[in-house]
């Protein structure tokens, strides 16, 4: 069959938007968001100021930040009749799937559905942010049949997302690294998932369609579930020597190691990745246990010896997250509700000059049958 076009298996390498949200500059080594280096914002500022850089295109000042957690906070609470539903869910639901209904029963709740304006997207994005770390932590527990832990506006945004999650008030350096992983975790330029939320609203579909299709996408081990998948790996090894066994043993048996490795990064290590090993050596020290630390430090050398691979994000992330007492079900996500902010920022973008995504084939089937 004639090739119509150049064809790139898994689009790689294919330019798919132009956008002024982020990009990877791999050479520099740099995740440029919004003209900012992602891991400078990181140790710098906090998760908010991601959320007004990505949907307000600034860096905002402390009395907006102020006034962003102001916002989110009034949308904390959950409606009685979205726990209910997710009460009546299967005991087996994975949170992630249960995210994805709770994101789609809340745009039954927006009666500026068809407002696809930046203010009526930027509207719609806070109430999302303000209200998926609840959905995140109240789904949890009700598919674990235990009581659902309310927001607490006295705490911080982030300090509030783990208290719902684990129960407990976290140590300042807790919050810190957590609100660390959620600015590395907010936005990463083209994944998989921006590129399902940005497809699905170029139709003109709103951001709870877009939002809805992403988690489908995050939810799979080549993209966001890996960060539960490493921590599943870690707790069957059990030891420095455990871990290095299992990885050879995988690796004979041509099977992948989660964590490690990246579409744009591949032969480097991932920045996110070198911040999070960061923060697990400082959880180490504070909780005087450096086990998880030497075992993901050993993997990381087998893999650079072996495969010539390097830790992506999710590699560090896991074990901060085991660290931090986040349950392993909701590592993906959590990572979904950081992703959130950029994610409508694209969405955002999309719907403000969009043209419909709708590519071509090289067709490869027969021809010229007859019924
Ligand atoms: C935050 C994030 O979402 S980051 C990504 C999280 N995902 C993971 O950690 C899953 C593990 N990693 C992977 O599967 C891959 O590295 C991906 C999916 C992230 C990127 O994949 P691609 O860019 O499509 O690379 P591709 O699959 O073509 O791999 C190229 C080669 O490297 C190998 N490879 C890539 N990643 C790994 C890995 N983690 N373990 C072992 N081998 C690997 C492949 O087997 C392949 O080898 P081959 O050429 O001998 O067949
Ligand atoms: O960029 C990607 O392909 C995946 C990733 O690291 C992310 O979404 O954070």
């Amino acid at each position: 069959m004639e090739a119509q076009g150049s064809y790139k298996p898994g689009l790689e390498g294919v330019v798919a938007a132009e956008t002024e949200v982020s990009y990877l500059d791999v050479e520099a080594e740099e995740i440029v968001i919004k003209g900012y280096d992602l891991i400078e914002l990181a140790e710098k500022r906090q998760y908010l100021d991601l959320v007004g850089l990505l949907l307000e295109g600034e860096l905002p000042s402390n009395q907006r930040k102020k006034e962003i957690e102001w916002i989110l906070q009034k949308e904390y609470q959950l409606q009685d009749e979205i726990l209910e539903i997710l009460r009546l869910l299967p005991k087996e639901t994975h949170p992630m799937d249960a995210l994805r209904t709770g994101i789609s029963i809340l745009s039954g709740y927006d009666h500026t559905i068809d407002d696809r304006t930046e203010s009526g997207n930027r509207e719609k994005a806070m109430r999302l942010l303000g209200k998926i770390p609840t959905l995140v932590a109240s789904s949890y527990h009700l598919l674990n049949e235990e009581d659902v832990i309310d927001p607490r506006t006295e705490l911080s945004f982030s300090a509030n997302f783990l208290y719902m999650m684990t129960g407990r008030e976290a140590s300042a350096l807790e919050v810190d690294v957590f609100d660390q992983s959620l600015v590395a975790y907010s936005e990463h330029e083209m994944p998989n998932s921006t590129f399902a939320a940005r497809v699905i609203a170029s139709t003109h579909a709103d951001i709870y369609g877009a939002l809805t299709g992403a988690v489908s996408s995050l939810k799979g081990h080549l993209h966001g579930g890996a960060n539960e998948a490493v921590m599943r790996m870690l707790l069957e090894a059990d030891t420095i020597e455990g871990f290095k066994k299992l990885i050879y043993d995988k690796l004979q048996n041509k099977e992948r190691i989660m964590g490690f490795g990246h579409r744009v990064y591949m032969k480097k290590m991932d920045p996110r990745a070198t911040l999070m090993k960061k923060a697990l050596r400082s959880l180490a020290k504070e909780k005087d246990n450096f086990t998880l630390y030497d075992m993901c430090e050993a993997g990381e050398q087998v893999m650079k010896e072996e495969k010539g691979l390097y830790p992506n994000l999710d590699y560090y992330a896991a074990p901060v997250y085991y660290m931090l007492g986040i349950p392993i079900d909701l590592f993906t996500p959590v990572f979904f509700a950081a992703r959130t902010v950029g994610l409508a920022a694209h969405v955002m973008e999309q719907h403000s000059h969009n043209r419909l995504f709708r590519p071509r084939v090289n067709y490869t089937g027969p021809r010229h049958l007859h019924p």
